[in-house]
């Protein structure tokens, strides 16, 4: 307990917290591997309260946090009073309840607390109790490996469930990297991202993923439309570097890449017009702080108009490249209508774009992340 506050004490939600353990036990090399999960998993709980009852001392937020993350106090008993052992219940409601008889600051609506700007179908209270909750670790099964890769994980004993004939959910901390050709066989992959797949158009021919990152939705893309003439861009080339790298594991060779800041208002080095955007643009990651609950601890409001500027330029800009009746997949990991329905509303407004579905993937009940998509189509003959 001692070790997490120390840590807990130290970290300013500069770097994530992942790499800040990793960093911190490298210099202290006292811990062994028992040690290691065990004060980073205490870390992470104190993150997973979120602003709740904040006044409180680290230990008494780390003890808070443990009841609500933990189905049974297993190990960690030693850690409790005789009334809390018997109140353990392994219904996270119960759990909720019962801490609120004991420690009356604490309430569900305070972890996560700008509810007012949530999407509107998003179940405020549901959302907040994701965060008790780690998502699972989920595989996209690329073709042609939809039974080897089940197979695998079969014969190696680890434990996995089927979502549907290319997506599995799997324990996070299964080991399958030396087990499965991550890229080739599987790509890790969000269920809710691998949902994107269901939004694709089809008939599609030339397809820009304007914000890329590494290539998920590229991927994605490739294995769903088939032959597709594929572009990608994104505001860093070490970001492109990385994107070959994973591009050559999953066994993809033709395609554009360019380095493009679709926010400089700078005109892009395409004169190309596609039939498809996929624009994932840079977002507040909302949807996904139960992977990663410092950035909920540390998260400030006005980042979301930070974002929801960021995301209007990246349009604006990459829209001129859609050639007519060609489709824009505008995608975010957000859980704010800013980010989202908001900016549907402006892309209508500003751009001769008709919208045609748009759709709140939620994950938090079901330990996946979540995510908003809207597809447009670009007008054959814009009004104005
Ligand atoms: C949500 S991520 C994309 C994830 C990716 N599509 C995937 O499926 O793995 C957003 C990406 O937008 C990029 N980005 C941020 N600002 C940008 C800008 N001004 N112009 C272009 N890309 C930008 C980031 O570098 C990041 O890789």
């Amino acid at each position: 307990m001692r070790s997490a506050e120390t840590i807990i004490g130290l970290y300013d939600g500069t770097v994530p917290l992942a790499v800040f353990l990793k960093q911190h036990f490298a210099i202290q090399k006292k811990f062994g591997s028992r040690d290691r999960r065990f004060i980073s998993h205490l870390c992470y709980c104190y993150y997973r309260m979120g602003h709740a009852s904040l006044h409180l001392p680290v230990s008494k937020r780390i003890q808070m946090a443990l009841f609500l993350c933990e189905p049974s106090p297993g190990v960690w008993s030693d850690l409790f009073e005789t009334p809390w052992l018997e109140h353990w219940s392994d219904a996270l409601p119960a759990r909720i309840q019962y801490l609120q008889s004991v420690e009356p600051s604490f309430s569900i609506g305070s972890v996560f607390p700008w509810q007012e700007a949530l999407s509107l179908t998003i179940d405020a209270n549901g959302f907040a109790c994701s965060h008790f909750i780690q998502p699972l670790l989920f595989l996209r099964i690329r073709p042609g490996y939809e039974k080897i890769v089940p197979q695998k994980l079969k014969d190696a004993a680890i434990a996995f469930q089927s979502l549907n004939e290319h997506c599995i959910g799997l324990a996070n901390a299964s080991k399958i990297d030396t087990l499965i050709a991550i890229d080739q066989e599987a790509v890790v992959q969000d269920y809710n991202s691998q949902r994107v797949g269901e939004k694709l158009p089809a008939n599609v021919s030339t397809v820009w993923d304007c914000c890329a990152a590494s290539g998920g939705k590229s991927i994605l893309a490739k294995d769903i439309l088939k032959k597709i003439d594929l572009t990608v861009s994104d505001i860093r080339l070490s970001i492109l570097q990385n994107l070959k790298q994973r591009f050559i594991r999953a066994g993809i060779q033709e395609y554009q890449a360019f380095v493009a800041d679709l926010a400089s208002g700078k005109s892009v080095a395409t004169a190309k017009k596609y039939s498809l955007i996929i624009c994932d643009v840079p977002c507040s990651g909302s949807g996904t702080w139960s992977r990663t609950p410092e950035q909920l601890y540390y998260f400030e409001q006005e980042r979301i108009d930070h974002y929801a500027s960021l995301q209007q330029k990246i349009v604006r800009t990459a829209q001129h490249h859609l050639e007519e009746n060609g489709y824009l997949l505008y995608i975010t990991c957000s859980v704010f209508k800013k980010e989202n329905e908001e900016q549907v509303s402006f892309i209508q407004q500003n751009f001769p774009l008709e919208l045609l579905s748009m759709e709140l993937l939620k994950g938090y009940d079901r330990r996946a992340d979540s995510l908003f998509t809207a597809l447009f189509k670009k007008r054959a003959h814009p009004a104005g």
